[in-house]
């Protein structure tokens, strides 16, 4: 089956609301350029919460074929929780999209299997497809190999879903999160194939060769036509590299690097 390929971009903490409009400028005038064509590699930005109005409007005005997405949500529906969004709020800005489970959430604000449970659910009842991050620490790695972690990450986070729910999952290995030290492709792909594993048992075939696995740490445009190539990849979460316009573009245009 064949699934379209997904470039995100996690700005995580980076650009007010002016600097999100000028970027998003600039990446659409690339993707013009390129005669991008979203049915071939979906594209979507995941700027923080200040930004998203902004960005929503240029990208609606515009027609810009990105798509948008927050980087966390509200487990909640509404009331007295301060500082939360909730998903519902998100959806009125036309988020498609919202991240799950970052490491830095799970490791900066204690976040559990169980909340990142409870946000997924909270993303879909509101009709936002989440994007739900696993991956192990480098301690991990050593003690449990590569795959264990995030398999039993990913169990959590979709347990609660009803079936036939949306959601794409992102295998990003602590260790390669913003340190030049990416998962080698075959890495990538041994874990992005145990997670599918993981979706063919808990929610069967359709759901396991429709979701897009993507893997994240350290993506740029040297390295990301490799993974591409892997048969359990289907797209890159993008960190470092999607708040700088030119790399993140040629990022988009893997195929044009090496035929895929
Ligand atoms: O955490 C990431 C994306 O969510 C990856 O970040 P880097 O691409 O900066 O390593």
């Amino acid at each position: 089956m064949s699934r379209t390929p997904f470039i995100a971009g996690n700005w995580k903490m980076n650009l007010d609301h002016l600097q999100a409009i000028a970027l998003v400028q600039k990446v659409a005038w690339a993707l013009k350029d390129a005669r991008h064509d979203a049915s071939e590699v979906e594209v979507a930005v995941f700027p923080p919460f200040t930004d998203l109005r902004s960005v929503q409007t240029l990208i609606s005005a515009d027609k810009i074929p990105l798509g948008l997405g927050a980087q966390d949500v509200s487990p909640h529906e509404s009331g007295a929780y301060t500082g939360d969004v909730s998903a519902r709020f998100l959806a009125k800005l036309d988020a498609q999209y919202v991240i799950v489970g970052h490491s830095e959430r799970r490791a900066g604000h204690g976040e559990t299997d169980e909340v990142v449970s409870a946000k997924s659910v909270a993303a879909q009842a509101a009709g936002i497809v989440p994007v739900i991050c696993v991956g192990e620490t480098a301690e991990d790695l050593e003690e449990h190999g590569a795959a264990a972690i995030p398999a039993a990450q990913l169990r959590a986070a979709i347990a609660d879903l009803p079936d036939g729910a949306e959601f794409v999952v992102a295998y990003e290995p602590v260790w390669a999160i913003g340190t030049g030290n990416a998962a080698t492709p075959e890495q990538a792909q041994e874990v992005c194939r145990a997670l599918r594993d993981v979706l063919r048992e808990a929610c069967g075939d359709d759901t396991a060769d429709a979701t897009r696995v993507l893997y994240g740490g350290s993506v740029s445009s040297q390295n990301v036509a490799a993974y591409m190539r892997q048969a359990d990849v289907d797209g890159a979460l993008v960190g470092g590299a999607s708040i700088k316009a030119d790399e993140f573009s040629r990022i988009v245009q893997f195929k044009k690097h090496v035929a895929v």
